[in-house]
């Protein structure tokens, strides 16, 4: 959430371009709708490519094209109070926002649901910069919506964005990998679907969703932005994709074998033009043609890592046919039969999209139509790969069942997507054509380095993403359009091969980041993941404090530093322990896991377990914990709580008092259901609240942050107003 808007007003820029430096000189900021959008080439390549047959829908396209991108979001699904936050937002905010958008702003269209997102919990508007900025009505719920997002209630994420995870179908016991999953508004949605059953059943979901990003500075934007979620379940690693290594549970197992795949891929991004100005001035078909081969490679692994019976899903926000279905055609062609299209028309019903295409044509880089490889100059031919072009048998290969959203459909950016099941073993990919090997994996399953070993030209090619990172952090700041470059424009997918160090006796895994450059300035120390032995001695202190349960598995507890002694204790899922023990998790780069359950406090205080419990992790633990620390609060005890840092004990009422009192000095847990309130009469019911707490000498600190307060300020505030 950093980023400043002093950035965005910097006009000079340096460039890089291949060795040369160049320095640009930008124009000052345009609005979307000031600068200019046109370029001929795409124009006349998409024509050509007949995407669009009818020229009156095709028209539409191109007019919708330029207009600047409606701002989307999701309510997270695996929230408690999700249904909740849905409720309050359409009686406080809608009814106001839709009267104000009417009278000041008819062009646009008001704020309304996704009709295709489940159960009304994404929604979309398209108010223009100015009503937001000033509009009270619109100040107030942007405001909410920002306070929501910083605590991850809400995720700002573009519409077609959500439907690649939607269509993968998680379920909570899966085994998940996200490939290319940086900044991760896609890997929050599956973490989500990970969690959908937490409201019904005590423990920890049995599913793992393994997040992984090549480029190390995103991955770190990726932990950033599903920290937020607070799942134990989720672990991040930093490989390319390509090359992503087998990981053997124990010596003698087969490598672990994923149920879901979600395959993200870098593309050249042209269905993000409603809001990526750059795409417009710069469009080329060079991008596309370098980038097909990566495509295919991160798409062949992905099928090779998952189970028989498990479905992949692919997407990218491009329209290009030789990033889409071309690539679609290669996978399945070298799968043998062991991949199929699987049929997702009855899935999502409402959204409105048209099949993957069957036929296209290939450009080259300077502009022509070729017909085969043989058409390219020789010069220049290793630098096209022989899959871009159809092959013979298209017909047969379902490609239909792929899915084409267009922007003039349902106002939103341009995306593909197809879903893939894994009917059969796909032994060696490498086979019909292509000889190169990867050895990351020492052999085995090897795929190709670069399809037909097609040189990808990575100096030139640029990727996209559709939600970039700046795009969440715009969340902060305002709805204006990016002229930014793709923050990785380069495919980094090389990077230093660092290993994790494993030791085994102690199950210390060094994490891969010692690159002091690749590394946030505040995570320059290296990091460590060492699980508490059964003999710690610091465990039996903390169940006898806090009556904590022989269900909880203390054995899953880490710490991630070696220098201070248990100072925060992680805790992370059985399946991700599986994953930090496996035998060979040394091939792993580590980014991040775990959540933050406990923290040594300091304190001058006499304390007899100086553990208290972490925001983040309280609602994980709290089914596990007896009544000893746990103490019933009101909302009225929550005001109280919020009015100040450190409230007094004289401060509530006698009986509070009292059972404040007679705890002893340390962390205690407030338990708040405010469907119980007597004095307010709810609608609907509502979801409990559980606060840690530290109890000092004679007040009160509720161990929040101050994002967290906020929120916690305005959903008890939205309390009293329905009661109004
Ligand atoms: C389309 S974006 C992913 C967006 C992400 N899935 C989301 O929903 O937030 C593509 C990502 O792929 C990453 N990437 C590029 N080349 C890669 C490779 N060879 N292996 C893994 N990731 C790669 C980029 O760093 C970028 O973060």
């Amino acid at each position: 959430m950093g980023r400043k808007k002093k950035n965005r007003g910097a006009n000079r820029n340096t460039r890089q371009k291949g060795d040369n430096e160049v320095t640009v000189r930008r124009t000052e900021r345009k609005t979307y709708e000031e600068a200019e959008k046109k370029n001929e080439t795409f124009e006349k390549y998409y024509k050509d490519q007949n995407i669009i047959s009818d020229e009156a829908e095709w028209k539409k396209f191109m007019e919708v094209n330029a207009t600047i991108l409606p701002t989307a979001f999701r309510i997270t699904g695996s929230r408690r109070h999700a249904f909740e936050l849905r409720d309050l937002m359409k009686r406080e905010h809608i009814p106001k926002l839709i009267q104000i958008q009417l009278e000041i702003d008819q062009k646009s269209e008001p704020i309304k649901p996704l009709l295709w997102y489940p159960n009304e919990l994404g929604w979309q508007h398209s108010a223009s910069r100015m009503t937001i900025k000033k509009d009270p009505i619109f100040q107030t719920f942007h405001r909410w919506l920002v306070a929501e997002t910083e605590v991850g209630n809400i995720s700002r994420q573009e519409a077609v964005s959500m439907i690649p995870p939607l269509l993968l179908d998680v379920k909570p016991n899966h085994w998940v990998l996200d490939m290319c999953a940086a900044p991760g508004s896609k890997t929050a949605q599956i973490i989500e679907a990970i969690h959908a059953n937490d409201a019904q059943e005590i423990g920890i979901p049995s599913g793992i969703v393994i997040a992984n990003d090549s480029d190390s500075k995103r991955s770190y934007m990726l932990v950033h932005q599903t920290k937020r979620l607070r799942s134990p379940c989720l672990l991040v690693t930093n490989h390319d994709a390509q090359h992503f290594p087998n990981i053997h549970l124990k010596k003698s197992s087969p490598p672990v074998q994923f149920d879901r795949i979600l395959v993200d891929v870098p593309c050249s991004g042209d269905g993000t033009m409603r809001k990526n100005l750059t795409i417009w001035s710069n469009w080329n078909i060079g991008n596309a043609i370098g980038l097909h081969p990566t495509q295919v490679n991160i798409l062949l692994r992905g099928a090779q890592l998952a189970k028989e019976g498990g479905r992949l899903v692919y997407s990218t926000c491009s329209l290009n046919p030789l990033e889409n279905e071309a690539v679609v055609a290669e996978v399945l062609r070298r799968s043998r039969g062991n991949l199929i299209l699987v049929d997702v028309n009855d899935r999502l019903p409402e959204l409105r999209k048209v099949p993957g295409m069957t036929s296209w044509k290939v450009m080259s880089k300077e502009g022509s139509w070729v017909s085969s490889l043989d058409d390219i100059n020789p010069k220049y031919r290793k630098k096209y790969a022989k899959s871009l072009w159809m092959p013979p048998d298209v017909e047969k290969l379902n490609l239909t069942r792929c899915i084409r959203i267009y922007p003039h459909l349902q106002d939103t950016g341009g995306f593909f997507i197809a879903v893939f099941e894994k009917i059969g073993i796909i032994k060696d990919v490498s086979v019909l054509d292509d000889t190169t090997s990867n050895d990351e994996n020492g052999g085995e399953n090897s795929i190709t380095e670069s399809v037909d070993n097609v040189e990808a030209d990575s100096t030139t090619i640029k990727y996209e993403c559709n939600d970039d990172v700046n795009d969440i952090e715009e969340m902060n700041q305002d709805d204006s359009v990016s002229t930014k470059r793709p923050s990785s424009t380069n495919q980094s997918i090389k990077g230093s091969h660092k290993r994790i160090r494993t030791n085994e006796s102690t199950t210390t895994f060094k994490s891969n980041c010692e690159n002091e450059e690749e590394k946030p300035k505040s995570k320059q120390t290296g990091e460590v993941f060492i699980f508490l032995g059964s003999d710690n001695e610091d465990i039996p202190l903390i169940r006898e404090f806090y009556g904590l349960s022989e269900d909880f598995k203390t054995d899953q507890l880490l710490v991630r530093s070696e220098n201070e002694k248990n100072k925060i204790l992680y805790l992370v899922s059985d399946s991700v322990k599986q994953v930090l023990s496996a035998t060979d998790v040394h091939k792993l780069r580590l980014v991040n896991t775990g959540i933050k359950i406990f923290t040594r406090q300091d304190t001058n205080e006499p304390v007899k377990c100086p553990f208290r419990f972490n925001a983040e992790g309280m609602y994980t633990v709290y089914p596990y914990l007896s009544n000893k620390r746990v103490i019933n609060f009101g909302l009225k005890e929550v005001r109280i709580l919020l009015s100040e840092p450190t409230p007094l004990f004289d401060q509530f009422d006698e009986k509070i008092r009292e059972q404040l009192e007679s705890f002893e000095i340390g962390c205690i847990v407030a338990y708040i259901d405010p469907s119980q309130e007597e004095e307010i009469v709810f609608r609907r019911t509502k979801v409990p609240i559980v606060l840690p707490i530290w109890r000092a000498h004679k007040s009160l600190n509720l161990l929040y942050r101050k994002e967290d307060r906020k929120v916690l300020e305005l959903r008890v505030q939205s309390y009293f107003n329905e009661e109004k």
